[in-house]
């Protein structure tokens, strides 16, 4: 897993770096300078005209060797200095020796300075991880006058007058970027729904800082990598009782596809035997879809009102679909009572669990609970951004001993430590309705077939998001539905057993 580390971390990073590998100062920005080069290149391959803002610390001496090495790269390139140069960096003294006649920067102390920014692109090297309070000024009319302008605009490290690791101020000017190239690890902020009109489209891009000390850190915050997935091994004589053994208990009259979409998820993602409650008249429905599951029917016509869970379970899995109405609220309480297996509990068992909290010590150990934002806040309260929301999912995991997929853009899996891991795969497209049913049944899928439940969180956000990205690279990210994500599982999962 990559860690993700704050702006201190990071600084003292650059420290250890620079006296243990050793390498000069200056010679670890022209190697930040020649990997931000690099992958601007492949993004912008034949870009007309550049302008590169910097401000006079490291982030700016930074998009000074950047600009000394687009020469003859790209078309035309303008080179801004925002600030006073007496107090610029040591590295940035050395990289504005260096720019040469050609690409004489022009100083902007005052707002009369400050250029229309007509280029096709601007490189913003304000600031980076040195941003030590809300931008303001001069600056802030600088960023104004970026984000008025028709360009692209491409950040070094990190949009200029954006926190990394806490919330910014709504009184600071901020860059709002359409992509960021940051250095060796991504930045917690990159995460958050509330920075993605500021980050644009983000990449790393290594610049060798130390492994040995990158490691090293503590942090409570990760980013999953397709190395981490270990998906259980299908074994000779494995029957299907070995692998696997789901009960999903799912749907009500008119919400039948959230248990189809389910169950098929998890007999695409390996389970052995899948077992599923519905209420009677979800029999016929999915019998007919979903063949290779063996329906038992609750004696109510259209909703759950009694389970009552098998022997030789590996894992229930409930919610798509069920509704949150009296008679299903007493079957869940009732199943709580009784189970022993490992529960998933998605959609409408969560929002049950919200309206009587006192049902959540009585999860079975190993659970784990599949919240979008909406379902969280009904468990825990509303966040005033999107760090304390971070704060507050680690707070419940730890408190009820759940483990906990709090699903989005880079959904976020939390054990029962706090410890949180982003999900690096997925797409706007699969913000459909029925994907989170999808992802119930990967998860209860692996789970069954042994998988501890973290493992299963971080393993099923994973394909689910790979999967996804399948379906719009076929679809199109307007067109593709929750079916189509099932129909790719198989293309995902084919992956990542091959890199194994
Ligand atoms: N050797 C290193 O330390 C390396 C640093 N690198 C670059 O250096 C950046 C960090 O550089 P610095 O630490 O010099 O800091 P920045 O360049 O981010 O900021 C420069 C200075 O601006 C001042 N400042 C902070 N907030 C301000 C505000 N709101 N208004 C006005 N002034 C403000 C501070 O005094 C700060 O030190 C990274 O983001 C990265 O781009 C890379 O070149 C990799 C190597
Ligand atoms: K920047």
């Amino acid at each position: 897993m990559r860690p993700i580390l704050n702006s201190q971390q990071i600084r003292e990073a650059d420290a250890f770096t620079i006296a243990n590998e050793p390498i000069s100062s200056v010679n670890l920005m022209e190697r930040a300078a020649s990997a931000f080069t690099q992958k601007f290149l492949e993004l912008f391959a034949s870009v007309p005209s550049v302008a590169v803002v910097c401000g006079v610390g490291n982030n700016g001496g930074d998009g000074l060797a950047i600009a000394r090495m687009l020469q003859g790269e790209v078309g035309h390139i303008e080179v801004y200095v925002v600030g006073n140069l007496e107090k610029a960096s040591e590295d940035f003294r050395v990289n504005y020796d260096r720019l040469g006649e050609r690409l004489s920067p022009k100083i902007v102390v005052d707002e009369s300075q400050i250029p229309e920014f007509d280029t096709s692109l601007i490189i913003d090297g304000m600031f980076g991880s040195g941003l030590s309070r809300p931008v303001e000024g001069v600056y802030a009319q600088v960023i104004e006058r970026i984000n008025a302008s028709e360009a692209q605009v491409c950040a070094i490290d990190i949009p200029s007058g954006l926190f990394a690791d806490k919330p910014t101020p709504s009184a600071g000017a901020v860059v709002e970027a359409t992509h960021t190239i940051s250095f060796q690890l991504p930045k917690l902020v990159f995460f958050m729904p509330s920075a993605a009109s500021y980050v644009g489209s983000w990449h790393v891009v290594p610049i060798g800082l130390s492994e040995e000390f990158l490691l090293q850190q503590t942090t409570d915050k990760w980013q999953i990598e397709l190395r981490d997935i270990h998906l259980p091994l299908k074994r000779r004589f494995d029957h299907k009782g070995t692998n696997g053994r789901v009960l999903l208990v799912a749907g009500s009259k008119g919400k039948m596809g959230a248990a189809i979409l389910s169950a098929k998820a998890a007999l695409r993602s390996g389970c052995g035997l899948l077992f599923a409650h519905v209420p009677c008249c979800g029999l016929d429905i999915l019998q007919v879809a979903v063949p290779e599951a063996m329906v038992e029917v609750d004696e109510h016509t259209e909703i759950i009102s009694e389970v009552l869970p098998e022997e030789q379970i590996d894992v229930i899995v409930i919610g798509p679909g069920i509704g949150t109405g009296k008679l299903t609220e007493n079957a869940l309480a009732q199943l709580l009572q009784k189970a022993t297996a490992p529960m998933v509990m998605d959609a409408d068992a969560i929002n049950i669990l919200a309206a009587n909290t006192h049902l959540l010590s009585a999860v079975p150990p190993e659970s784990v609970l599949t919240p979008h934002p909406g379902e969280f806040k009904r468990l825990v309260g509303d966040w005033k951004d999107d760090f304390e929301k971070l704060e507050k999912l680690k707070a419940f995991c730890k408190k009820y001993q759940l483990n906990m997929v709090l699903k989005g853009a880079y959904s976020a899996v939390c054990d029962t430590k706090g410890q949180i891991t982003f999900n690096p795969t997925g797409n706007p497209g699969m913000a459909t309705g029925g994907s989170g049913d999808v992802l119930t049944g990967v998860i209860g899928a692996l789970i069954g077939q042994g998988m501890n439940p973290l493992e299963a969180l971080r393993a099923g956000v994973y394909i689910h998001g790979l999967a996804g990205d399948l379906a719009a690279h076929a679809q199109g990210y307007r067109s593709m539905t929750a079916s189509d994500i099932v129909a790719m599982l198989p293309q995902a999962i084919n992956q990542l057993d091959k890199k194994c």
